[in-house]
């Protein structure tokens, strides 16, 4: 049984990657049934123990990340850790002090995009929705984004937590070049995707640096 009680769908367990498509702006139920049901899994899995070293591997390969495509100067994206996250904040300070501008999300209402506000070390940071920390720095526009995830594949569709805020943001910023990040133990066959999901070109874990549909 799913959390709200229903029944889940066989058919979105078994083949979630060929779900009928829905014509409203919303993931039809089945669709959004089985990615509620893959985050339930992941969100599981996330409660196990991580060797000590990986943080901080994951964190090194972002950094390599952001200096292979970007200049110091250019702005970046990442997130305040939300409990249970992988924490970014070293990376957040170590790009600050390379040089580059580091931007945080601002959680809007359900079915708008993010705001990203530029973040340095010792800024006040605010309360916001679910949980979320934001600076109060001024607003500002991404020149790459860091997209957290749940679960991943390997063609780089992800899911997140269901608000569907990076497919938003992402759609809205003309083709800002991201990258998901996670763990590698949040890779699964195929994420079960509807029309707003848009792969991800590059999701970067503690071991991989994956070019994804490469
Ligand atoms: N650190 C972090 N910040 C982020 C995100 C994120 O994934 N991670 N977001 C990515 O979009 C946005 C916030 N989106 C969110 C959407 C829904 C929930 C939510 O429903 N949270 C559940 C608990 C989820 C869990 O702990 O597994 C709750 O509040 O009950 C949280 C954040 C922007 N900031
Ligand atoms: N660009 C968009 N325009 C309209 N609706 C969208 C858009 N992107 C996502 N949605 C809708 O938002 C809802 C949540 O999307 P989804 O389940 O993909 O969230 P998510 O990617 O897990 O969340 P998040 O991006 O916040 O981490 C779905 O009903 C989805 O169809």
């Amino acid at each position: 049984m799913s959390r709200s009680g229903r029944a889940e769908r066989p058919t979105a367990m078994v083949a979630p990657h060929i779900l009928p498509q829905h014509d409203s702006a919303s993931d039809a139920p089945a669709l959004a049934e089985a990615k509620a049901a893959l985050r339930r899994r992941l969100r599981a899995l996330r409660a196990a123990p991580l060797p000590a070293d990986t943080p901080a591997a994951l964190c090194r390969r972002m950094a390599d990340c952001v200096r292979a495509g970007l200049r110091p100067g250019a702005t970046v994206a990442a997130v305040w850790p939300l409990p249970g996250e992988i924490d970014l904040r070293g990376l957040c300070a170590e790009l600050h002090h390379g040089g580059y501008g580091v931007l945080l999300p601002e959680t809007p209402p359900r079915g708008h995009p993010l705001r990203f506000r530029l973040w340095r070390p010792g800024v006040p940071m605010q309360a916001g929705r679910f949980g979320t920390l934001h600076p109060d720095g001024p607003v500002a526009r991404p020149d790459f984004v860091f997209v957290p995830l749940l679960g991943f594949d390997r063609r780089g569709f992800r899911l997140g937590y269901g608000g569907g805020y990076y497919d938003r943001t992402l759609a809205g910023l003309d083709s800002v070049p991201a990258a998901g990040y996670g763990l590698s133990a949040q890779e699964v066959p195929a994420v079960p995707v509807g029309r707003h999901d848009v792969p991800l070109p590059v999701i970067v874990t503690e071991r991989e640096t994956i070019r994804c549909g490469a």
